[in-house]
C-alpha cells in the first residue's frame, strides 16, 4: 500500500477508543490506523492534536436559491468546513421556493454541487397538500423529510408551510412507504401562536415574553401527538432540536415500546440558557426557545444517558437587520441562531472539557450517530475503509470568537464574544485538506451529494 497522506503522532478517536499513532489515507479512504512506518506523498504532523471524524451536521439551513443574501452554499459550507464539519444535511425551507417537489429537489441539488465545500444530503419537505410529491422526492435522493408542526415564521410566495394534524397524518402515510424518516419541528402551533398573541396584546414584547410564549409543554405536547400518529401510520420519526429532557424521555419511552424514533438536540440548548438569551439579546432568539438552567440540566442528563442520537447546529442564518430589534419587540425578530461554524469547538468545550461526556460519546453524537440516522455510508467514523473525513482539534488553544473569524454570509452569531477553549485547526474531506487555520480554504469546492442508503431502492 502506498498511502497518499499519512497523519503522524496523533490521538485518533476511533469508534472503539483513542489510538495514539498514525492514520494513512489512500484514494480518499482511511487505509490504516496504528503505528505506521510507510512513506506517503504528504505527511501531516498532528502532534498535540485530536484527530476526530469530521462532524456530520444533520440540521443546517442554507437559503440558496432565493435568499442567497442570508446564506448560500459557498459561504455556509465554508463556515462549516472551518469548524470541522465535513457533511451536512440541509433543511428544505428558507430557500425560495422551498424544496417540496422532485423538480425543486433536483434543481437545489445541482446548485449545491460545484458550490459546496463539504458533502451534503438534502431533505425534502412535507407541506400541506404535497403527499403526491413524497415518493418522487424519495426517488430523487431525499435524505428524509421535514415538516413543521409549529408555524415557520416566514410567508413569502414559495415559502414553507406548517402541517396541521390531517396533513401530518396523510404525510406520514406517504412517507411510511418510502422507508425514510420524517423529521419534525415539534411545537404546538396553536398554543405558540396564541400565547404569543396574548403577550403582544398585553404589550409584553421583551425576551421574557417570548420565553413565556413557548413553554416546555408546547414541545412535549407536540412530541406526544406526533408519536401517537406515527404509531398509527408506521412512519419512522426523528425529532429535531428537542430542548427539554421531558421530550427526550417521551421519545425514549416510545423506543422502548418498539417505535422507530430518534431525536436531536442542538449545541445552543446545551450551552446557552434563558439568562444568556437576555444577555446576548436577539442573536440568541430561536425556537424552541433557550431554556432555564434547570430545564437545561435535565436535558444534559438525557444526553449523558445516551438518549439523544445527534447534536447539531440548527444553523438558521438571516441578515443582520433581521436579527436587530429596532422596535424593541422580540416577536418581530427572526428566530434562528447562526452557529454552524462553532459546532465542534463549542460543544467539545462544554461536553468533553467539562467532563460531561467522554470522547466516544462525543464522536457518536457529532458524527457516527447522524451518519447512521441518515444512511450516510462510510461517513462519521474513523475506521479502515471509511471516507477520510477528518477534523483536527487542538484542545490546548483558547480563543475569543470575533465577527472577523466567521465565514457566514452575515458574520453574526450568538457565540461572538465567547471564549472557546479549543480550536479546529484543519479539516480534510475524503483525504484532501479543505481548510487550514491561517491558510484558508481549498481553491475549488469538492463537496458531493450524499444518498441515504436506508432508502428503498438504493444499493447498499
Ligand atoms: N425557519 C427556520 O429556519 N426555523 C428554524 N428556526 C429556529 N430554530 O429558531 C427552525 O429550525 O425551526
Ligand atoms: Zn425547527
Ligand atoms: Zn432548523
Amino acid at each position: 500500500m502506498q498511502a497518499t497522506t499519512i497523519i503522524k503522532n496523533s490521538l485518533i478517536v476511533t469508534p472503539t477508543g483513542v489510538v495514539n499513532g498514525d492514520l494513512a489515507i489512500k484514494d480518499g479512504k482511511i487505509a490504516a490506523i496504528g503505528e505506521l512506518s510507510e512513506a506517503a506523498a504528504e505527511v501531516i504532523d498532528a502532534q498535540g492534536q485530536l484527530v476526530l471524524p469530521g462532524m456530520v451536521d444533520a440540521h443546517v439551513h442554507i437559503n440558496e436559491p432565493g435568499r442567497s443574501d442570508w446564506e448560500d452554499y459557498h459561504t455556509g459550507s465554508q463556515a462549516l468546513a472551518a469548524g470541522g464539519t465535513t457533511s451536512m444535511v440541509v433543511m428544505p425551507l428558507n430557500a425560495l421556493p422551498a424544496r417540496t417537489t422532485a423538480a425543486e429537489f433536483t434543481r437545489h441539488r445541482a446548485i449545491a454541487e460545484g458550490k459546496s465545500y463539504i458533502d451534503f444530503a438534502l431533505y425534502g419537505g412535507l407541506v400541506p397538500g404535497n403527499q403526491a410529491d413524497i415518493g418522487p422526492m424519495a426517488d430523487a435522493g431525499a435524505a428524509g423529510f421535514k415538516a413543521f408542526m409549529a408555524t415557520t415564521g416566514s410567508d413569502e410566495p414559495g415559502d414553507f408551510h406548517n402541517v396541521d394534524d390531517y396533513d401530518l397524518y396523510r404525510g406520514m402515510q406517504a412517507i411510511a412507504k418510502t422507508g425514510l424518516r420524517l423529521s419534525l419541528h415539534a411545537e404546538n402551533a396553536i398554543l405558540t401562536d396564541r400565547l404569543a398573541a396574548d403577550e403582544i396584546a398585553h404589550q409584553h414584547t421583551d425576551i421574557q415574553a417570548y420565553i413565556d410564549s413557548r413553554p416546555p409543554m408546547v414541545e412535549v405536547e407536540a412530541v406526544r401527538r406526533a408519536l401517537y400518529l406515527a404509531k398509527q401510520t408506521g412512519c419512522k420519526l426523528h425529532f429535531v432540536h428537542l430542548s427539554t429532557g421531558e421530550a427526550v424521555r417521551e421519545v425514549h419511552r416510545a423506543q422502548t415500546e418498539g417505535q422507530d424514533v430518534t431525536c436531536e438536540t442542538c449545541v445552543h440548548y446545551l450551552t446557552l440558557n434563558t439568562d444568556d438569551f437576555k444577555q446576548i439579546g436577539p442573536l440568541a432568539k430561536c425556537s424552541p426557545v433557550l431554556r432555564t438552567p434547570a430545564v437545561q440540566a435535565d436535558l444534559w442528563q438525557e444526553v449523558q444517558a445516551d438518549h439523544v442520537n445527534t447534536v447539531t447546529s440548527d444553523h438558521s442564518p438571516a441578515p443582520a437587520e433581521m436579527k436587530a430589534n429596532p422596535n424593541n419587540n422580540i416577536f418581530e425578530v427572526w428566530g434562528g441562531i447562526s452557529g454552524a461554524q462553532n459546532n465542534l469547538d463549542v460543544f467539545y468545550d462544554v461536553a468533553v472539557k467539562s467532563g460531561r461526556l467522554n470522547l466516544q460519546q462525543f464522536v457518536q453524537l457529532i458524527a457516527a450517530g447522524p451518519a447512521q440516522l441518515f444512511g450516510l455510508k462510510d461517513k462519521g467514523q474513523l475506521r479502515v475503509g471509511a471516507d477520510a473525513d477528518i477534523a483536527f482539534l487542538d484542545p490546548n488553544q483558547s480563543y475569543t470568537l470575533r465577527p472577523e473569524d466567521l465565514y457566514y454570509k452575515n458574520p453574526i452569531s450568538a457565540y461572538v464574544g465567547r471564549q472557546i477553549n479549543c480550536r479546529v485547526t484543519r479539516t480534510l474531506l475524503r483525504g484532501k485538506t479543505i481548510f487550514e487555520l491561517g491558510k484558508g480554504f481549498d481553491e475549488q469546492p469538492t463537496g458531493q451529494f450524499l444518498h441515504n442508503h436506508h432508502a428503498m431502492g438504493v444499493a447498499k
